[in-house]
């Protein structure tokens, strides 16, 4: 409809995956009027009308933060959850200085690397409490011209009476609560109490968080990629279904994965992420493990970039990482987004999905702050008995039996293809088939200069 249509109707259009991509400066206006939100969108007044908030981040710029609000919401409480130790944190609580109305929670990061990189929102509003589970940190690059992943919740009713519970046929309440109380935080106490007193039986998807922790026995399976695993061995695909079906993981950032495939991503990573319905026992039992395609941005795909080398600065890839991971390479494919417009906006989301040969359908997907590596997903110790994860994390899987398909959902990275289809289309944020590294392609690297070739404004690449 020509007449400008307000965010809230561009959330409502998006149904029933609510998936939607960050809106990117300097693309086709058609490339940003579907699917597509800014931050000022998410916490615009017709999203609702807010009455405190909650904002759970890496990054946080407070100054650009308070001004993404409506004036008539920049004094509302709210509460920032940072994983800011030491001059970092200081750092922290000197900006909240400036705003009365902000207060911080710092998440205890007791394992060393660990970083809170979970990015989620609490919005709470007179009608009810929306959570947004995102890729973007809160600071005005991250929202500029990249490509990040936004899953957008209706807003929950306040529930009537105390005793119905609220929960969803995912179990989204109970494994959100669950999350929270991880961080074993007073300050989270108030939204704890938000979470519990909404009825939130209209959740379609399931959390996937991590924990940083060495969780064993009950606990073990409660998070990273054995949380995924036993989703996806109670309710994912038939495995006659899915037999050559490949997996595809996407991510700005590459852990040290150790010296060969089989030390970590395909004997526990890919095992546990190509586990079906009943597999659980099968899966251990030398079963082939599916086409592995990781999607990660070559140096030509930042040198071309929007923001040209620059564009790589979220994407911390170290050389000393990667030269310890030669094997790794042969799994990459580039980034590449015809269809939503961004093949020239730097990938910092976060996704993962397993999709049919010809690409038009997928048996679930996965939009996720997780990169690849072990501090994320959790690594296996102590003969398999424990899985230590060192960072938060947090993302949502789509199933098909969410959303009324029985074994897979259609996908489609062409914006056409879904506001036109008549069965509910699942946005995928690149395009299928992957495209292969090309001869003389690399890995970008954050560390490594680029002076052979000028990027998108003539310039070289000098690492900070
Ligand atoms: O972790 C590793 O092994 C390598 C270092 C790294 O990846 N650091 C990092 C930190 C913050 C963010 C973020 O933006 O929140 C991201 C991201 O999202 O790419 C990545």
């Amino acid at each position: 409809s020509s007449q400008l249509r307000s965010p809230a109707d561009f959330v409502e259009t998006f149904q029933p995956f609510s998936f939607f991509l960050t809106k990117v400066k300097d693309i086709k206006t058609q490339y940003n009027s579907i699917g597509a939100l800014s931050l000022k969108d998410i916490l615009s007044e017709s999203m609702g009308k807010l009455k405190a908030s909650c904002h759970f981040n890496f990054m946080f710029d407070m100054d650009w933060l308070v001004k993404q609000y409506p004036d008539s919401a920049r004094q509302l409480p709210m509460l920032l959850v940072h994983g800011d130790q030491g001059r970092a944190e200081l750092n922290m609580k000197a900006d909240a200085q400036n705003f009365p109305h902000i207060s911080l929670c710092r998440a205890p990061l007791d394992i060393p690397y660990g970083t809170h990189h979970t990015k989620m929102m609490f919005l709470l509003y007179t009608t009810g409490l929306r959570i947004v589970i995102h890729t973007a940190n809160l600071i005005p690059n991250d929202w500029h011209q990249k490509t990040q992943g936004i899953w957008v919740s209706p807003i929950f009713p306040p529930l009537t009476n105390s005793s119905e519970k609220g929960e969803s046929p995912t179990g989204f309440k109970t494994d959100l609560l669950q999350y929270l109380a991880a961080y074993r935080a007073a300050k989270l106490a108030p939204w704890e109490r938000h979470i519990q007193a909404h009825n939130m039986t209209a959740a379609n998807v399931h959390i996937i968080g991590s924990v940083p922790g060495r969780h064993t026995l009950s606990n073990k399976h409660s998070w990273g990629h054995l949380k995924l695993k036993k989703i996806l061995s109670e309710r994912g695909p038939e495995p006659t279904l899915v037999k050559n079906w490949p997996l595809v993981g996407q991510f700005s950032s590459i852990g040290s994965l150790g010296p060969d495939k089989d030390a970590w991503l395909t004997s526990e990573w890919a095992r546990s992420l190509s586990s079906c319905k009943g597999s659980s026992m099968m899966q251990g039992i030398g079963a082939s493990l599916p086409k592995l395609d990781l999607i990660f941005p070559s140096k030509d795909n930042i040198r071309l970039s929007l923001e040209g080398y620059n564009g790589g600065g979220c994407v911390p890839y170290s050389i000393k990482t990667a030269s310890k991971q030669p094997w790794l390479t042969p799994f990459f494919s580039q980034w590449k987004s015809e269809g939503r417009g961004r093949s020239k906006a730097v990938p910092h989301i976060k996704t993962y999905t397993r999709h049919s040969p010809d690409g038009t359908q997928a048996a679930w997907f996965i939009v996720t702050s997780a990169n690849l590596s072990k501090a994320a997903w959790g690594a296996l110790e102590k003969k398999g008995s424990q899985l230590m994860i060192r960072s938060y994390e947090l993302g949502v899987l789509v199933l098909p039996q969410s959303f009324g398909y029985k074994t897979s959902f259609p996908v489609s990275s062409r914006v056409e293809d879904i506001v036109e289809a008549e069965k509910a289309t699942f946005p995928l944020p690149y395009d299928l088939p992957t495209t292969t590294y090309i001869r003389g392609d690399r890995p970008w690297f954050i560390d490594v200069p680029c002076v052979d070739l000028p990027d998108t404004f003539g310039l070289n690449w000098c690492p900070p």
